[in-house]
């Protein structure tokens, strides 16, 4: 497997936003990367952020990274960067499903397609962290000359969900577990149980287990839409999408929304194992999952795909 990404620029659009800025404040403090650009509508926000994660820094000890607040107006005259992230949104209103962001998610992309294709350039990565991240990974690469393969979605937040509520039927400390999600981020997700492990090796669970196990998982969004907080994920998701990037840098396979393309050339992108290869996001061979699992992941495909069609009708 050649290792070809080495992020050292990362643009963050929606850098006043609860992810975006954590994002930025993540990717400040380590010495991996060179600068951080960082627009958003709410200027003054962002150079409040700015002005309070270079202080940051000091107190870290980590003044490397070098953080630049852009007017939106001006995306096309930075040079091209490695990662551009798609961070912005309309303000979270949860009601028990991701889907229901898609129209004013979809407009909010529309605006700011011109920048991320900018910015990408001929070479960098897109990450989407807006919401519905996979159906709107898709709809980016239908409307942009990005291609699919330089396009993913954040989705590494359900695997440990999984891992706590693993942890929640089994009382053990979460840190002994691991646990990986694929599918959709969404009510397609998948479980992966062929693959749990308690210590580093594969951890058994009965059907009841499982059961209990899979509607707290699969509950989260709808336990977290009941508080009714105004906020989304904006301590684990920073965190997650950083180990994210640094994950595909180093070349370890790690859960995103990637484009895989099925027989009748309906494309999603459905969350998978993956890695960069070339320049491009590509899924792991799929040894890792049981029958059962792979039929799921295909049907999620199947499901997203047609979720990103009708997306586009939304738009026209
Ligand atoms: N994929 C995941 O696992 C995951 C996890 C957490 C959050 N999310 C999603 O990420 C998105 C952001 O969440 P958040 O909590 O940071 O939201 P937020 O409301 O705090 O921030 C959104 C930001 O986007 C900015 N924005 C809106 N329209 C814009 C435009 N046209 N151009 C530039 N900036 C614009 C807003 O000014 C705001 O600062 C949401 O859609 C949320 O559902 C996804
Ligand atoms: O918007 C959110 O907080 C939900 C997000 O998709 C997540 O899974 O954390």
């Amino acid at each position: 497997m050649t290792q070809t990404w080495s992020p050292r620029r990362v643009a963050i659009l929606g850098a006043s936003g609860l992810t975006g800025a954590g994002l930025a404040h993540q990717l400040s403090l380590s010495d991996d990367y060179d600068e951080i650009l960082l627009f958003d509508l709410k200027q003054n926000v962002l150079q409040a952020h700015a002005i309070d994660m270079r202080e940051a820094q000091i107190v870290a000890g980590r003044t490397r990274a070098r953080l630049v607040v852009v007017p939106l107006d001006r995306a096309a005259e930075q040079e091209p960067v490695d990662l551009v992230v798609f961070a912005a949104s309309l303000p979270e209103t949860p009601d028990g499903t991701r889907e229901a962001f898609l129209q004013g998610n979809l407009g909010v992309l529309d605006a700011v397609r011109p920048a991320i294709e900018a910015l990408a350039g001929e070479t960098g990565l897109v990450m989407i962290v807006t919401n519905p991240a996979d159906v709107l990974a898709t709809c980016l690469a239908h409307t942009s000359g990005i291609h699919p393969a330089r396009i993913f979605g954040y989705c590494l937040n359900d695997s440990a969900r999984f891992i706590a509520a693993i942890s929640r039927e089994l009382q053990v400390d979460p840190g002994r577990l691991d646990a990986l999600v694929i599918g959709e981020h969404g009510d397609g997700q998948v479980l992966v149980w062929s693959g749990v492990t308690l210590d580093g090796a594969p951890l058994a669970l009965d059907a009841a287990q499982r059961a209990r196990i899979d509607a707290d998982a699969r509950g989260w969004f709808r336990r977290w839409s009941d508080l009714r907080p105004g906020r989304s994920s904006g301590w684990t998701t920073p965190v997650g999408s950083a180990r994210t990037i640094a994950q595909l840098a180093a070349g370890v396979p790690v859960p995103v929304a990637v484009w895989r393309r099925d027989g009748d050339s309906n494309d999603s992108h459905t969350t998978l194992l993956a890695v960069v290869r070339d320049g491009a996001v590509v899924p792991t061979p799929l040894d890792y999952l049981d029958d059962a699992e792979r039929a799921a992941v295909d049907e999620a495909s199947a499901a997203l795909a047609d979720k990103a069609l009708r997306a586009a009708a939304l738009t026209h």
